[in-house]
Order: structure tokens, then C-alpha cells, then sequence
């Protein structure tokens, strides 16, 4: 049950945009969308209940705004996007002062709905629209005090329909309020993560990236001197890449680069953790694991390169291998770097021992 009703609601929400749109006016958009749902759904009801006791005029009214609200609305799907933020507050200020001035009553509280006008004014209107958001402000605080001083005493409506309204006025207040904040939050929770991605992701292969990699390369440092637990720091490097692209392409080059990604990650435990150093150069850090044991996954690691058929566009196959250069952190060492230093050396003698192989830093040594 739950699940259709907020996927309905996601869709009426979204009208006016596409899935994966990062642009900044997001939240002003769902505002919008969300206000022009809850203002239909009001008049819907004020229809009904105007209907129930015999009001048809007020009744008509209510049918027309939702008309218009209708028709508003559908400037979101056309893209008219500014005319669709500014026709809602003209629709609801006018729906607000009719029915107060000339049924409600300022004692049923039914003016204190400009506040949900305030509120969309001050969330959906951007910097370059000041004019018509304190236009707004200042009408939307005109009318309200039209209402209080001016309105007619709700002579039509019973004790119980006075309450019944205060109580219709409450609730749509906090609804309308709770929403918005909430709407706004999800949006800035959905920015941060995608900014967070462009800065931790590299958008080629996507692993993390030089900057993310070596941060955690810090914290899995730390932690392992802190917890005197092993940790291997490996440097891989595609071989001979250069003429890959000489020969068939940067563009080629680049798929490769991302198919070799994909298949070293998933040659990895869970725990271990990759990213992209630079150009065809990526790291690997295992954590709890012995050097023989992390020579053992990186053969197999380097083997499913090696073994594997990389498709170029044009289906063409391509194979390629990888140098490794492994170190592993000890009692001497007092930085993370040091670490990187020693897999690079082990790196150099992979790639002048033939490359397609692993080395460690006691081979360096030999
Ligand atoms: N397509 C593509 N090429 C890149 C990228 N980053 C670096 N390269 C290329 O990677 C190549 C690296 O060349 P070299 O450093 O000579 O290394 P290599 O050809 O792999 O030779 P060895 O490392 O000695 O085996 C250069 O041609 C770079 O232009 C990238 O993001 N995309």
C-alpha cells in the first residue's frame, strides 16, 4: 500500500523534470509541484463540503480554482516554469481572501493560511526573482491583515464547523510547513551526495579517485598501526598502454581503462579497497591480510587481465596485463607514504623483470 502511494507521489512531485536532473532549482521545483497537489486536493475538498451545505456558489469557485490550478500546473510540464511558480500564489491569495472576507471569518483562523504562501514565496523564488518574492511577502501580509480587520463573521458556520475549520487551518499549516522542510532536505541530502561523488569518484572508472584514495590510505593506516593489524599497499600499472592508444585511439584507450577497473575490483575481497592514483596507475590497499597471501590475490587479479578479452567499440579484442609492486607496513614505519614508496620500488622491478608479474618489497631488497 505504501509503496504505489509514494510512487504517485514521487511522479506528481517530478512533473517538470528529468530523473537524475542535478540543476539547482530541484527543490524549488518539488515546492512547487508539491503546492499546486495540495491545493487541488483542498479545493476538492472546500468543493465538497461547500457542496454538502448548500453553498454553490462558493461551491463554483472552488471549481474554478481548481481549474486554473489545473491549467497552472501543466505550465511545470511545458517548461514554463516561472509563469507556473508565480500563477500559484495569485491562485491561492485570491482562493484565502474570497473565502475569509466572505465566509469563513477571521475567527475561524482561515487567513493564517498565508503563511503556506510566505513559506512557497521564500523556498521557490531564486535570488534574480527578489521583486516578486517580497511582492509576494508584502501582499500575502496585506491580505491577512485585510482578513483580520475586514472579514465578515462566519455567520454560515456552526460552533462545531468553527472548530472543525480551526482544526482544517491547523493541520494544513503543519502539513504544508513539515512537507516543504522535508522536500528541501531530501533535495540537499541528494546534492551532497552527488558533490560528494564528483569529488571522491573518478569519473572514467569509476573508483574513487587520487584525492579519496589516498585519504583513506591515511585512516587504513592509522587504524592498523592503532590496532597492530597488517595492511599491503599495492601499485598496479597497465602495461604498454601507451601503444594501445597509439594504436587504436584515446577514446579506446579510455575503455579499457574503465573494463580494466571493473575487472580488478572485482577481483578484490570486500574489504579491499581501490582507486586511481593517476593516468593507468591505481592503488590497492588490503587490510588484515599477509604479504604472501596479498601476492596470491594479486596473481589472480592479474591473471583475470590477462585473461580476459577487452571488446573495443568496433569488436575489436584486445588483452592487456598488469605490473604489480606490493609493500606492507611494519614497526619502522612511521607514515603511509613510506609504504608507497616501497610498492613503487617493487613496481619499477616488475616493469624491468618483464612486467605481467607481482613484486614485494623484499624482492627490492634482494
Ligand atoms: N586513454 C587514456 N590514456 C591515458 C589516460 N591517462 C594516461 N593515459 C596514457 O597512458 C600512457 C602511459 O604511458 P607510459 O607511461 O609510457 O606507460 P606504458 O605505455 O603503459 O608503458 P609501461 O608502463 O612502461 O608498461 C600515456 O600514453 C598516457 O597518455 C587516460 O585517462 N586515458
Amino acid at each position: 500500500m505504501y509503496f504505489p502511494i509514494q510512487k504517485t507521489l514521487e511522479k506528481y512531485l517530478n512533473i517538470g523534470f528529468a530523473k537524475g536532473d542535478t540543476g539547482n532549482d530541484l527543490n524549488q521545483k518539488h515546492v512547487v509541484n508539491f503546492s499546486y497537489l495540495l491545493f487541488f486536493a483542498s479545493c476538492l475538498v472546500l468543493l465538497l463540503f461547500f457542496s454538502f451545505i448548500s453553498q454553490p456558489i462558493l461551491a463554483v469557485f472552488c471549481f474554478i480554482w481548481m481549474l486554473m490550478g489545473g491549467v497552472a500546473w501543466r505550465y511545470c510540464y511545458k517548461g514554463e516554469f516561472t509563469r507556473a511558480q508565480i500563477t500559484f500564489p495569485i491562485l491561492k491569495s485570491s482562493k484565502v481572501l474570497i473565502l475569509c472576507l466572505f465566509f469563513f471569518g477571521e475567527e475561524t483562523g482561515f487567513h493564517w493560511l498565508f503563511a503556506n504562501i510566505i513559506v512557497y514565496a521564500v523556498v521557490v523564488f531564486r535570488g534574480d526573482q527578489k521583486v516578486i518574492k517580497y511582492g509576494i511577502l508584502f501582499s500575502s501580509s496585506l491580505g491577512f491583515l485585510v482578513c483580520e480587520f475586514f472579514s465578515q463573521s462566519s455567520l454560515a458556520l456552526t460552533e462545531v464547523g468553527k472548530s472543525l475549520c480551526i482544526f482544517f487551518v491547523f493541520f494544513k499549516l503543519t502539513f504544508h510547513f513539515t512537507t516543504v522542510i522535508t522536500l528541501v532536505m531530501s533535495r540537499l541530502n541528494a546534492v551532497n551526495l552527488y558533490l560528494r561523488n564528483l569529488a571522491e569518484k573518478d569519473e572514467l572508472t569509476g573508483l574513487y579517485n587520487r584525492r579519496k584514495v589516498l585519504a583513506e590510505a591515511q585512516n587504513i593506516f592509522e587504524a592498523s598501526v592503532l590496532n597492530s593489524t597488517p595492511c599491503i599497499f599495492a601499485i598496479i600499472d597497465l602495461d604498454y598502454f601507451k601503444k594501445v592508444n597509439d594504436t587504436y585511439g584515446h577514446d579506446a584507450g579510455d575503455l579499457v581503462l574503465a573494463k580494466a577497473a571493473s575487472i580488478m575490483k572485482s577481483a578484490l575481497r570486500p574489504q579491499d579497497l581501490i582507486g586511481r592514483y593517476g593516468g593507468e596507475e591505481f592503488i590497492v590497499i588490503m587490510r588484515n591480510i599477509h604479504i604472501e597471501q596479498s601476492v596470491i590475490l594479486m596473481n589472480k587479479m592479474r591473471e583475470s587481465i590477462k585473461n580476459s578479452q577487452i571488446s573495443l567499440r568496433d569488436d575489436t579484442e584486445i588483452s592487456i596485463s598488469l605490473s604489480i609492486g606490493l609493500a606492507s607496513m611494519d614497526s619502522s614505519t612511521s607514515r603511509y607514504e613510506e609504504v608507497l614508496v616501497k610498492a613503487d620500488k617493487a613496481l619499477y622491478l616488475a616493469k624491468h623483470n618483464g612486467r605481467n608479474c607481482v613484486y614485494t618489497e623484499m624482492d627490492s631488497l634482494l
